[in-house]
C-alpha cells in the first residue's frame, strides 16, 4: 500500500451534503452536478437522478438519502472526487438529515432566491452546525421573475449568522452558475483529515437489504483503510465478519479495491440477518480494533403510532416477515405484536409522523405485495394509575376506564411557524382552535414573523400540517418538536358496530371537543361504511353512555340489478370492480369495513359536520 499516494488522493476528497427547506431545489442542484460532470450520461439522466425509489419520483419528496461518487477535474488541473450525500427535506425526516450530516465535512446551504430562509433552512443548518460542518450558502432558482437574491443573502447572514455576502447564485433549473460552484466546492470544503494508518473506524450511515448480497452498508470511513478479505467487526455487537466487497455508488455500485478514511461508499461482509447491524454503529478491524466507537445516533423515537393488520389474517407471517425487512432500511420504524378483537393479529407500529406511515405503508404494499388495513394514528399517552405506577398507552383502546387513573398525560410540541406579516391572524386563530398556548411572537424581519405555540402532538399530526398550508396561501412553514407531557382532560371514546365495541376504531380526545368529534366520527362512519344485506347501527360512546348515533341502512339489490337486462361485458366489470373493493375490507362481526373507515378520525374536519 503506497501510502503517499493515499495521502494525495485524501486531500482531493470532498464531502458534502445538500440542506434545504423543502422545495427550495435540492434535488434539482444535484442532478445538475452530475449532470455537469459527467457522472450520469444523458440517456441515464432521468430527472432527480438520487430520488430511486418509485414512491420518491411519484410524490416527488426524497425519504431515504443516497451518496454518490462524483469525479471532477478543476480548474487547477487535479482531479477531485466528491462524495454527495443527499438528505430528505420533509420535517418527519429530520433524523435522516442528521444521519447524512455525520459523513460530511461540509454542506451547501440551498435557499430559494423567491421565498428566502424558512423553517427547515433553519432546522437543518443548525444540525449542520452541531455537525461542525463548513456551510456554503446557495441561492438557488435566480431564473425566477420573483428571485430576489439579496434579500436571500441578507437573511442568511441576519438569521443564520453565517456570511453570504460572497453565496453562489445559481438556477438548478438553467444550469446557470453550477459550474462555479464545483469550484466552491473544491476551494471551501475541507478534506477529510483521518490517519490512514490508524485501525480502521468507520461509521454505519445506512444500511440496505440485497437478496443477493445481504446487507449492504453505507459507510463512513473515519481512519484507516478496508478492502475484502479484511476481518471486521461490529462494536456494538462485537460480531465478526468478513469483508466480501467494497465499493462507491457512482451512483449505480461501482466496485473498489480499498476504501480510505474519508471515503463514503459501501461495503458487503455475508450479512444476512435483519438485525445485526444498527445504523450508527462503528465498524472497526476484528485483529486490530480501534479504542474508541464513533459517538454514533441518537435513536429517534416515534411520534405516531398505528395498527397494521393483514387483510387476509394468513398472512401474519408474511407480514411479520416484510416488516422485519424493512426495518433493515428503516431504522426508525418500530413494530411489536398486537391483537385487535376485531382486526386479528397484526402490529403497532410506530412512525416518525403522518408522512411517514403513509410512506411504510405504501411501500409495504408496493414492494411486498401486502394488503393492509391500518388503524387510525395516535400518539403515545401516558395513564398515571391510582397505584403509582405510570402506563405507556400507544393503542387508544388500551386506554384504562375512568376512576383507575389519576390523570392522563400527553405528549406537547413546541411549534413554530414561519410566516409573512399578513397570515399572522389567521395562523394563531388556528393555532388557538387546536389547543395551543401562545408562547411568543418574533419579528424576523420587516416581512416575516415566527409564532411560537406549545400545542399537543396529537393536534400536529392530523390535519394541522394542511389547514395550516390552506389558511396561509402556503406560505407558512412549520417546524416542531416534543419538550414533554403535560395532563390534559382526555376521555376515549369508543366505537360500536351493531352494539359491538370495535377496538380498532376507539380514539381519545379531549373532554371539551368529545361530544363534537364522537358526532363527527358516528356521521363520517355512516358515509364510509358501504351498505350491507343488514342494518348498520353506529354509535360513539364514553364509557356506557352513548353520545352519537347513526345508521347505514340496508341495500336492496345486488349492485348489478339496474344492467341485468344489458351488456354482460359491463356486469362483469362492475362485479370485478366490487371484488377489488372488497379487497380492503375488513369483516369486522358480520359488518364489511373499508380500510377508509379505520383512518376516519383523521377526516373529521370542521366542514364536514358543518356540512350536516
Ligand atoms: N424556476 C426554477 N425552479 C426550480 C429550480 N430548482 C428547482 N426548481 C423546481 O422547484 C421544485 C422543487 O425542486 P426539488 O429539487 O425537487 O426540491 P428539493 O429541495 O429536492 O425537494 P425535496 O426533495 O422534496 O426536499 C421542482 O418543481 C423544481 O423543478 C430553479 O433553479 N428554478
Amino acid at each position: 500500500m503506497d501510502i503517499k499516494k493515499l495521502q494525495d488522493y485524501q486531500k482531493h476528497i470532498r464531502n458534502f451534503s445538500i440542506v434545504a427547506h423543502i422545495d427550495h431545489g435540492k434535488s434539482t442542484i444535484a442532478d445538475r452536478i452530475l449532470e455537469l460532470t459527467d457522472t450520469v450520461s444523458e440517456r441515464q439522466l432521468k430527472n432527480q437522478m438520487l430520488d430511486d425509489m418509485p414512491l420518491e419520483r411519484e410524490r416527488g419528496i426524497t425519504i431515504k438519502m443516497n451518496s454518490v461518487e462524483i469525479k471532477y477535474q478543476a480548474q487547477d488541473g487535479a482531479d477531485y472526487i466528491f462524495h454527495l450525500i443527499d438528505t430528505p427535506g420533509h420535517v418527519d425526516f429530520s433524523y435522516e438529515v442528521s444521519r447524512s450530516l455525520a459523513a460530511c465535512e461540509g454542506a451547501l446551504l440551498v435557499v430559494d432566491a423567491s421565498q428566502g430562509v424558512q423553517a427547515q433552512t433553519l432546522a437543518n443548518t443548525y444540525l449542520a452546525i452541531d455537525n461542525d460542518l463548513e456551510i456554503l450558502p446557495v441561492i438557488n432558482k435566480i431564473d425566477l421573475p420573483s428571485a430576489d437574491p439579496d434579500q436571500a443573502k441578507e437573511e442568511i447572514t441576519e438569521m443564520l449568522g453565517i456570511d453570504a455576502s460572497n453565496a453562489a447564485e445559481v438556477s438548478g433549473k438553467t444550469g446557470q452558475g453550477i459550474a462555479e460552484l464545483l469550484e466552491d466546492i473544491v476551494q471551501n470544503i475541507p478534506a477529510p483529515t483521518g490517519d490512514l494508518t490508524a485501525p480502521l473506524k468507520a461509521l454505519i450511515f445506512d444500511s440496505k437489504y440485497d437478496d443477493y448480497r445481504g446487507v449492504v452498508l453505507s459507510v463512513r470511513i473515519e481512519e484507516g483503510t478496508v478492502k475484502p478479505g479484511d476481518q471486521i467487526k461490529i462494536m456494538n455487537t462485537g460480531k465478526e465478519y468478513e469483508v466480501t466487497e467494497v465499493g462507491v455508488s457512482s451512483p449505480h455500485p461501482v466496485k473498489k479495491d480499498i476504501l480510505i478514511a474519508g471515503d463514503v461508499g459501501y461495503l458487503t461482509a455475508n450479512i444476512k440477518s435483519v438485525r445485526e447491524t444498527r445504523v450508527g454503529d462503528t465498524i472497526t478491524a476484528a485483529e486490530n480494533p480501534t479504542a474508541e466507537p464513533l459517538p454514533g445516533y441518537r435513536q429517534i423515537p416515534p411520534m405516531v403510532y398505528s395498527g397494521m393488520y393483514p387483510v387476509d389474517n394468513a398472512k401474519y407471517d408474511d407480514l411479520k416477515e416484510a416488516l422485519q425487512k424493512f426495518q433493515l432500511n428503516d431504522a426508525a420504524l418500530e413494530f411489536e405484536p398486537e391483537t385487535s378483537t376485531a382486526l386479528g393479529f397484526g402490529f403497532r407500529c410506530g412512525f416518525l409522523g403522518l408522512l411517514h406511515m403513509d410512506v411504510v405503508q405504501e411501500r409495504l404494499e408496493q414492494e411486498y405485495d401486502m394488503d393492509l388495513i391500518m388503524t387510525a394514528p395516535s400518539v403515545d399517552y401516558h395513564a398515571m394509575m391510582n397505584d403509582g405506577s405510570t402506563k405507556v398507552i400507544d393503542n387508544p383502546a388500551d386506554l384504562p376506564t375512568a376512576g383507575e387513573y389519576q390523570e392522563v398525560q400527553e405528549p406537547y410540541v413546541k411549534a413554530e411557524v414561519m410566516v409573512p406579516n399578513d397570515f399572522v391572524g389567521p395562523v394563531m386563530e388556528l393555532c388557538q382552535r387546536k389547543r395551543g398556548d401562545f408562547v411568543t411572537m418574533d419579528y424576523l424581519d420587516k416581512y416575516r414573523v415566527n409564532v411560537i405555540y406549545n400545542m399537543p402532538l396529537a393536534e400536529i399530526i392530523y390535519d394541522f400540517f394542511d389547514d395550516l398550508k390552506s389558511s396561509t396561501k402556503g406560505y407558512a412553514s412549520l417546524d416542531y418538536e416534543i419538550t414533554g407531557y403535560r395532563a390534559t382532560d382526555l376521555v376515549k371514546i369508543d366505537i360500536l358496530l351493531n352494539k359491538q365495541v370495535i377496538d380498532a376504531l376507539s380514539f381519545i380526545a379531549h373532554r371539551d371537543e368529545s361530544q363534537k368529534r364522537a358526532r363527527q366520527m358516528t356521521s363520517m362512519l355512516k358515509k364510509l361504511i358501504p351498505r350491507q344485506n343488514f342494518e348498520v347501527d353506529i354509535q360513539g360512546a364514553i364509557g356506557a353512555k352513548i353520545i352519537s348515533r347513526a345508521t347505514v341502512k340496508p341495500y336492496r339489490k345486488d349492485v348489478t340489478w339496474k344492467i341485468h337486462t344489458g351488456d354482460p361485458d359491463r356486469r362483469a366489470k362492475l362485479l370485478e370492480k366490487q371484488k377489488r373493493g372488497k379487497k380492503r375490507m375488513k369483516s369486522v362481526g358480520r359488518v364489511e369495513v373499508p380500510q377508509d373507515a379505520f383512518m376516519a378520525v383523521l377526516r373529521m374536519n370542521d366542514d364536514d359536520l358543518n356540512s350536516k
